[in-house]
């Protein structure tokens, strides 16, 4: 069973088509690149997918869960948002222990589990420092670690690296080729580096205007150029010059 399936998937803001009959799907354990311009639709898909927003029209399955059915989804995905915000005075290990007791683990289990993710992303040694302390890679992996509280399935990162420096973002696409390797969860990475998803990713969406313009492995949505870079232009590019 895929991990996601969209079917026609269609998010309208009044005439403003956001995302456009978009049909794809993700297999489990894939990290798949969501890519496009800037107002392509990225965090548009992110958000009907985590069950944000809900479609105009269209369906959707995540983690073998119908879309109408938003409530189980949400046990069953982690999400990092575009800007995600943090209590700047509580520890990491507090925010999640935090976090953990929401998803119904008792007081003992929530201190395990925040030691175990805070050692998966990196952060051991300063989980009980102040998050107002940590750099913003450290609050980027924290954000990456909030997100697998709750052993997700599938695991959406809006723009994980954005602003990282290049040891911070080498940081996080380790993580999360470990969330993928080790724990066969299915990660949506959107982001805007392109070297980043040949790094990462086995998959790509290919998002311009809100419609599909390629999705599936990598080497075959590069196969007429030889090149991410080429072929995201190619598919992307506007005659108008306008994004
Ligand atoms: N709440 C909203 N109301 C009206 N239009 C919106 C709203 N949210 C998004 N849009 C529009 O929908 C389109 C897609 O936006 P979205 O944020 O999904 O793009 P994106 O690919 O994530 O862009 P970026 O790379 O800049 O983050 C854009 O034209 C945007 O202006």
């Amino acid at each position: 069973m895929a991990a996601i399936e969209a079917i026609d998937l269609t998010k309208r803001y009044g005439a403003r088509i956001a995302v456009d009959a978009l049909a794809f799907s993700a297999e489990p354990g894939e990290v798949i690149g969501l890519l496009g311009p800037n107002g392509a639709g990225k965090t548009t898909t992110i958000r009907l997918l985590t069950t944000i927003l809900e479609p105009s029209s269209g369906t959707f399955t995540v983690a073998g869960t119908s879309g109408d059915r938003p409530d189980r989804i949400r046990q069953r995905i982690g999400v990092l948002p575009e800007s995600a915000g943090y209590p700047a005075r509580q520890t990491g290990s507090e925010y999640l222990q935090y976090a953990a007791r929401l998803f119904g683990r008792n007081r003992t289990d929530a201190r395990t589990v925040a030691e175990r993710l805070l050692g998966e992303v990196g952060l051991a040694d300063r989980g009980n420092s102040r998050i107002s302390t940590y750099s913003r890679g450290m609050r980027q992996r924290l954000g990456i670690a909030r997100a697998l509280v709750n052993d997700p399935v599938v695991v959406f990162l809006d723009e994980p690296t954005l602003g990282l420096d290049p040891a911070g973002q080498r940081e996080i696409l380790a993580t999360i080729s470990d969330i993928a390797g080790r724990r066969g969860a299915t990660v949506v990475l959107s982001t805007h580096t392109l070297t980043e998803v040949e790094e990462v990713c086995g998959a790509v969406i290919i998002l311009d205007h809100g419609q599909l313009r390629a999705s599936g492995p990598i080497d075959e949505v590069v196969a007429g150029t030889g090149s991410l870079r080429t072929t995201f232009l190619a598919l992307t590019e506007n005659p108008g010059g306008q994004s």
